[in-house]
């Protein structure tokens, strides 16, 4: 019935009778101003469509509605949501569609029989040339969508250039054999496609050599994703290696997120402080490692990626596995290639190189004068133990351009800074104990204040950096917070 006919009557009061009206009204103002419908069967088949719609097929490649009518609307109508209306259920109440046909500001409701269930879908043309006749919405769209494109890209491209390798192998600087033997070595693993183990104290460059690795690997254009496990709180360290599925957990990871193995996929992975990593996940390290393949945090999807993994670590690994510390399955995996990274100590002969590349860094970064350095200057520096090595090098190189009045830095430039050795010279005894020492004093309490002393001094020579001091002294940062939980005196 017309709906002028329908409201000469008066208006029904029960809810049910307003209802059936306002839909009957709006179908009808719908039908008229609609510039096209289809309807469609659960199996997502065109059965009809209205005279409206007629026009747009040729655009979309129809002569003849019979040609047109009986197929699935997916394969006739590009870009179309009306399947997944029929199969989720969910109407789309207002979109908006483009393709080759045009834009159209379109509606798409699903059709249930009387028992509720979705027997097929009405798909509504509201307005063909939406540009036109929404165009100050249309026009805001379009801007926006530019802008998303261009934020996108530019994002992609800041990704791809922080992932680019930093360094390459000429980059570690050095001719004496020691630092030679490093380099060969670390091109030859460049050539190979096996897992790289770094050993080396801290600062000796291990870092510096797995960018240098992947930059002379065949994986060069291909990303470099590193992490430290040091640095990334235990519980959340599954994730960060193997992502999140959609919907594993809520909040912020609600969407799922992908994993560093992931992100890798095709490239390298340089897992920094592999010694660190908790025994829990390292059976799982060695299913990827040797399987290539994991499953994401709340997903029973295997991926499969292709990964070169490169470790490094400043912990005794051997030692560990015969403690019980670290899985020997896993030691045998990685130690496939080990390169031992020397200390600076054991390559004195690189150290006027060393200085002088150090020397132009800090010039470049800081804008500062380049100080030439004197020989008793490298002689003092040379002199050093360095237990930091060139980080503890570069830092009080740094302080003394900083800080040195002189035009050329000397010995005297660096009186006062005191390198690592100084700081591993034994403490000088407590006043109390000259009494203390001739008496035999408990083994918990001697153990106690040998443990406090080292920890000091680690401390000390990190300039209070806690994961350097606990690397220093070779125990966990969870071992080096609980003592200094029980002695806070020794954390200012
Ligand atoms: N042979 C070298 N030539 C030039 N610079 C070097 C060399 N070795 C190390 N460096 C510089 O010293 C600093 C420390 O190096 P890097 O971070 O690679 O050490 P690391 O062994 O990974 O340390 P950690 O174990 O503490 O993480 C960096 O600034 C690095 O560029």
């Amino acid at each position: 019935m017309p709906v002028s006919q329908l409201l000469q009557q008066p208006l029904p009061h029960d809810p049910q009778s307003l209802l059936r009206l306002a839909a009957h009204a709006m179908f009808q103002a719908l039908e008229s101003s609609a510039a096209g419908l289809m309807v469609l069967d659960r199996e997502h088949r065109i059965v009809w469509i209205s005279e409206g719609y007629k026009r747009f097929l040729p655009a979309l490649g129809f002569g003849d509605e019979r040609e047109f009518v009986g197929r699935l609307v997916e394969d006739v109508v590009p870009n179309t949501l009306m399947a997944q209306v029929i199969d989720t259920g969910q109407p789309v109440l207002i979109d908006l569609l483009t393709n080759k046909a045009g834009s159209f500001l379109v509606s798409r409701l699903p059709l249930r029989n009387e028992t509720g269930e979705v027997i097929g879908a009405l798909g509504m043309v509201l307005l063909d040339h939406p540009e036109t006749t929404l165009q100050p919405l249309m026009q805001k769209l379009s801007a926006l969508q530019q802008e998303l494109t261009e934020a996108r890209r530019q994002l992609a491209a800041a990704q791809a250039r922080s992932r680019r390798s930093k360094h390459t192998i000429a980059s570690f600087i050095g001719s004496s054999p020691a630092a030679l033997e490093v380099k060969r070595q670390a091109r030859r693993a460049a050539q190979t496609q096996s897992t790289v183990l770094l050993l080396g104290e801290t600062g000796t460059g291990k870092e510096l050599l797995a960018h240098a690795i992947h930059a002379a690997s065949q994986r060069a254009d291909k990303p470099l994703v590193s992490i430290n496990i040091a640095a990334v709180p235990e519980t959340l360290l599954e994730a960060e290696f193997f992502g999140v599925a959609p919907g594993a957990y809520t909040g912020a990871d609600r969407k799922g997120r992908d994993g560093k193995f992931k992100i890798a996929d095709g490239g390298t992975l340089f897992l920094d402080e592999i010694g660190d990593m908790p025994l829990a996940l390292q059976s799982k390290l060695l299913r990827v490692l040797q399987e290539q393949e994991f499953e994401p945090l709340g997903s029973n999807q295997v991926l499969a990626v292709d990964v070169r993994v490169v470790a490094a670590t400043s912990r005794d690994l051997a030692a560990m596995v015969s403690q019980g510390e670290f899985r020997a399955d896993l030691y045998y995996r990685l130690n496939v290639l080990p390169i031992r990274v020397p200390p600076l100590r054991e390559r004195v002969l690189d150290m006027e190189a060393l200085v002088e590349s150090l020397q132009e860094d800090i010039a470049r970064r800081s804008n500062l004068p380049h100080k030439p350095l004197s020989t008793d200057g490298l002689e003092w520096l040379a002199a050093q133990l360095w237990s930091g090595n060139i980080r503890e090098l570069r830092n009080v190189l740094e302080q003394a351009s900083l800080m040195s009045e002189e035009a050329v830095l000397t010995a005297r430039s660096f009186a006062g800074m005191r390198a690592s050795e100084s700081s591993w010279a034994p403490m000088p005894p407590r006043e109390d104990s000259a009494a203390e020492s001739k008496q035999p004093r408990p083994l918990p309490e001697t153990i106690e204040r040998v443990e406090r002393e080292a920890i000091a001094h680690a401390l000390k020579a990190t300039e209070g950096n806690r994961m350097a001091a606990a690397r220093l002294l070779q125990i966990s940062r969870a071992s080096l917070y609980e003592r200094l939980a029980r002695w806070p005196d020794l954390s200012v």
